[in-house]
């Protein structure tokens, strides 16, 4: 799914106005029917709404919307400032719900003394992406009292106070939603921690924009959506044998971090490699024969790493509980002088690295390196916030032609030639030392499989946080363990064949 700027969807808008023959008030129909389906499904039992319409098209939505809900039988209370100059849709449907009795509507002032009933969900319809400039005054006022009201808070489109594609400045006043139900496509600013907090569930609403606008406009910016999994996806060949799916080798671990080792080369078998080697101390040896039955050691030093000798056409993921001891980093770095094949590289391979910016260079063109935003800054540098540090990784990606994966709540995919695709799977249990491990672990299995650089990368962030959330669903958030993850790597192919790949069939 691409994502586009707040001025690129003005202009889907216009096209779909076009190209369907409709105007805006009935867009404005269609989006806000869409809204009042999704209110209606989801509380039912709630009947009651109190909501906030600001004067251009997100708030001719909110307008929309109470009148497509006090239809249906719910109660609705409009707050609203009418001195102000209306966009001509949000007037129209300010005047419809103006003519029906029995719809109030309050000035922006009466809220603070306005008795909300207990179960009352309050809907944020001030602003959309139409905003185009920081919050403040009355606005500010009101939103810093709704923040603080104890009610589930529901945005229309953005919350608002968010711009859809820029970072917001220190002390911004932004509504704090609970759901954001925004139209037909993710905005940037969602994806962002900094910003995307104040979005609460992010549900996509799909109100038919066009879809050859969609097609023909440019956007280096993307959503992994399952479309995307469902193109990359290459399901087993029945007639394969287990040199058909590729060499995988882990390297890493170090005397008392074999646990690494043991997840990263658990999540390598279970994403499917043919063979999948260990390069690892002698230290671990039993543990890793016994806990990878599967896997084949090869012992890489006593204590530590310190000679990479490596199974020939094997593709190699490193770092994982390495350590940085000296003899490591001399063997590492030689290593690097004589690869020329893509390496997944994370963890203590990336600490190494980032001793010296001369290391960088070293790094094979293609590779895959997975820092969480700690090993980015130690990698390349500080940044002021999460939208510079991708800018910088696309800068560094491009520089070194390598891809980044940005670990983060949605992690960033970020290719050689400037492309950057989010990952919107993944939940707050993995938020646990061993969840990177996986990933690597996944990742190399994928390379080993001759799955390119780049959709290995993808299709692993995205398989990587869709096994934690069916690990999340089951044992719950606090309780899954990276371990629970790797366990259910199993049932997201099962939902990739079941969901995804009849949904992408062609005929
Ligand atoms: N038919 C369609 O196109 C569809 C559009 N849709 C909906 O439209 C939304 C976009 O609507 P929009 O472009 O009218 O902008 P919106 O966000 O409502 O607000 C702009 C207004 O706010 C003002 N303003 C800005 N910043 C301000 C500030 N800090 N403090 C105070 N005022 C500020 C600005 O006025 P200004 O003062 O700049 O002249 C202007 O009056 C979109 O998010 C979606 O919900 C859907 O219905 C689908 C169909
Ligand atoms: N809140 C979160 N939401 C989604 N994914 C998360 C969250 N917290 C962590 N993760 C994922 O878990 C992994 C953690 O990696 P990392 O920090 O390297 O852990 P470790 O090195 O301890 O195994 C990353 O893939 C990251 O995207
Ligand atoms: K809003």
């Amino acid at each position: 799914m691409k994502i586009f700027t707040s001025d690129q969807i003005k202009k889907w808008d216009e096209f779909t106005m076009r190209s369907n023959g409709i105007s805006s008030l009935e867009l404005m129909e269609r989006a806000a029917h869409s809204c009042a389906k999704w209110f209606v499904q989801n509380y039912f039992e709630i009947n009651s709404f109190a909501i906030f319409c600001g004067a251009g098209n997100n708030g001719g939505d909110g307008f929309a919307i109470a009148r497509l809900l006090y239809k249906k039988g719910f109660e609705v209370i409009l707050f609203a400032d009418e001195s102000q100059v209306y966009s001509e849709s949000a007037a129209i449907n300010q005047k419809k719900c103006k003519d029906i009795s029995g719809l109030e509507i309050l000035k922006f002032e009466n809220a603070n003394n306005f008795i909300f009933k207990e179960n009352t969900i309050i809907v944020d319809a001030l602003f959309g992406i139409g905003l185009n400039r920081p919050i403040q005054g009355k606005f500010a006022h009101l939103i810093q009292f709704l923040n603080d009201l104890n009610h589930l808070k529901i945005s229309i489109d953005i919350p608002s106070g968010l711009m859809a594609d820029e970072m917001i400045a220190d002390q911004a006043v932004v509504f704090k939603a609970n759901d954001t139900l925004t139209f037909q496509s993710w905005k940037k600013s969602m994806l962002h921690p900094e910003t995307g907090i104040y979005c609460g569930n992010i549900h996509v609403r799909d109100i038919s924009l066009s879809e050859e606008f969609n097609s023909l406009e440019p956007s280096n910016e993307l959503v992994i959506d399952e479309k995307i999994i469902g193109e990359i996806y290459q399901p087993r060949n029945e007639f394969s044998h287990k040199g058909t799916y590729g060499k995988a080798t882990v390297v890493a671990g170090s005397y008392g971090k074999i646990g690494a080792v043991v997840l990263a080369t658990k999540a390598a078998l279970k994403s499917g490699s043919g063979l999948t080697f260990i390069l690892a101390p002698k230290c671990g040896y039993e543990i890793l024969q016994i806990s990878c039955p599967e896997a084949m050691f090869i012992s890489g030093g006593e204590n530590e790493v310190v000679n990479f000798s490596i199974e020939e056409n094997s593709t190699l993921g490193i770092g994982p509980g390495l350590g940085t001891h000296s003899d490591t980093e001399k063997s590492f770095l030689n290593f690097l002088k004589t690869c020329k094949n893509p390496l997944v590289i994370d963890a203590d391979a990336l600490n190494i690295l980032s001793k010296n910016p001369d290391y960088l260079k070293l790094i094979p063109k293609s590779s895959i390196i997975t820092p969480h935003p700690k090993e980015f800054a130690r990698l390349f540098g500080p940044t002021e916030n999460s939208f510079a540090r991708l800018d910088l990784a696309r800068e560094k990606a491009h520089e070194l032609q390598i891809y980044i994966v940005l670990k983060d709540h949605h992690t960033q995919v970020i290719t050689p030639d400037n492309r950057v695709f989010y990952n919107i799977t993944g939940n707050s249990g993995m938020a646990k030392g061993g969840s990177g491990d996986a990933l690597l672990g996944i990742i190399t299995s994928l390379l080993a499989q001759s799955y390119s650089p780049e959709n290995a990368a993808i299709f692993g962030a995205w398989l990587h946080g869709k096994a934690g959330d069916f690990a999340a669903e089951e044992f719950s958030k606090e309780a899954m363990l990276p371990s629970d993850l790797i366990d259910q790597i199993g049932n997201v192919f099962k939902y990739l064949n079941k969901k995804v790949l009849p949904k992408n069939r062609k005929d």
